[in-house]
């Protein structure tokens, strides 16, 4: 057994929220952390909503997402974390605001053995370790969206993460979650991203060069090669600055044009077409 009963959850944005959503339904007791009064209600509404939906879909009864709800406190501080067995943090790829946190992470957790993980897609998981004076516990565990349907984790030791905190976050993830894991390096984008992004950032430059429509773009890859959504639905779906922000910590490390973001990405971005969450990106979703 992993021995992970409390859980803290640092963010309620679109990732927190799923992972958020994924322990409290595994019977954990999980409080997150936002920014705000604000922020912790616009999560708050995201879990609920996102559970009502799988209600509406058959996949949970009405009183268990009351029990689920229930399990789960929303929070402003981060003392409040003080008791818990695991923290995954999943706040914004930001390596300067990860760096922060993890610092302080690393002093508010009482217990000896508490885990701090990183949902992080391509931040160095050593430079989060190191920081939080804590480093054996510290590692990588990152979840996809969206997280309650989708199986995969990747789980990222360290070059300092102990081997007992590895086979703790495995059997967290495969027994009490029911996930599938697989082990990544740590290294920025790990196995899924390195894949990803670079097609979906030439699925931005070929709509950017005027190639075809975003709409022929995305049903070429679903009809022709089976893809659940094309690369362009997609993206919105992650959210563009997400992607813009993956890309950009894997350029810096590897240096490969592939990864770079396209000037259309960025000017979506600095206009605010985020994708999905802000209501425009390839697409609209006023409403949906
Ligand atoms: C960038 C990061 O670092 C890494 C990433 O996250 S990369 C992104 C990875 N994600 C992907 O590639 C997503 C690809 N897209 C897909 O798989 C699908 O299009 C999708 C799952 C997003 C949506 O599929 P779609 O069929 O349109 O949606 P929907 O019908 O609402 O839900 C799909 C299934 O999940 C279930 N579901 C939805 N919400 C749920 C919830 N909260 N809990 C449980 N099940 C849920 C639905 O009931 C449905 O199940 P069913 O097929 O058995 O009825």
């Amino acid at each position: 057994m992993s021995g992970i009963d409390k859980v803290g959850v640092i963010g309620g944005g679109l990732m927190g929220s799923g992972i958020t959503e994924v322990a409290a339904r595994a019977g954990l007791d999980v409080v997150v952390i936002e920014i705000s009064p604000e922020a912790a209600k616009a999560a708050a509404e995201r879990v609920e909503g996102s559970l009502r939906k799988a209600e509406s879909r058959g996949k949970i009864e009405s009183a268990e997402v009351t029990a689920v709800l229930d399990r789960i406190r929303f929070e402003t501080d981060l003392e409040t974390l003080a008791d818990r067995d695991l923290v995954v943090e999943a706040a914004s790829e930001d390596e300067q605001i990860k760096l922060e946190l993890f610092r302080t992470l690393g002093r508010v957790l009482t217990k000896d053995d508490a885990i701090l993980a990183s949902n992080t897609s391509s931040i160095p998981i050593v430079k989060l370790g190191a920081v939080s004076g804590r480093a054996h516990h510290v590692m990588g565990v990152h979840f996809f969206n969206p997280a309650p349907v989708m199986q995969l984790v990747e789980l990222i030791p360290s070059l300092t993460t102990s081997a007992e905190t590895l086979d703790r976050m495995r059997g967290w993830v495969t027994d009490t979650l029911g996930k599938q894991p697989i082990d990544a390096t740590d290294r920025a984008g790990f196995v899924v991203n390195s894949l990803l992004v670079p097609y979906l950032l030439s699925a931005i430059r070929m709509y950017e060069a005027g190639y075809a429509s975003a709409e022929d773009i995305d049903r070429g890859m679903v009809l022709g090669c089976g893809h659940p959504m094309g690369p362009l639905a997609l993206s919105d779906l992650i959210g563009l600055d997400t992607i813009k922000a993956i890309g950009k910590s894997m350029y810096d490390e590897f240096k490969e044009p592939l990864y770079s973001p396209p000037p259309l990405l960025d000017r979506m971005v600095d206009a605010g077409l985020l994708g999905k969450k802000s209501g425009q990106g390839f697409y609209g979703y006023e409403g949906r």
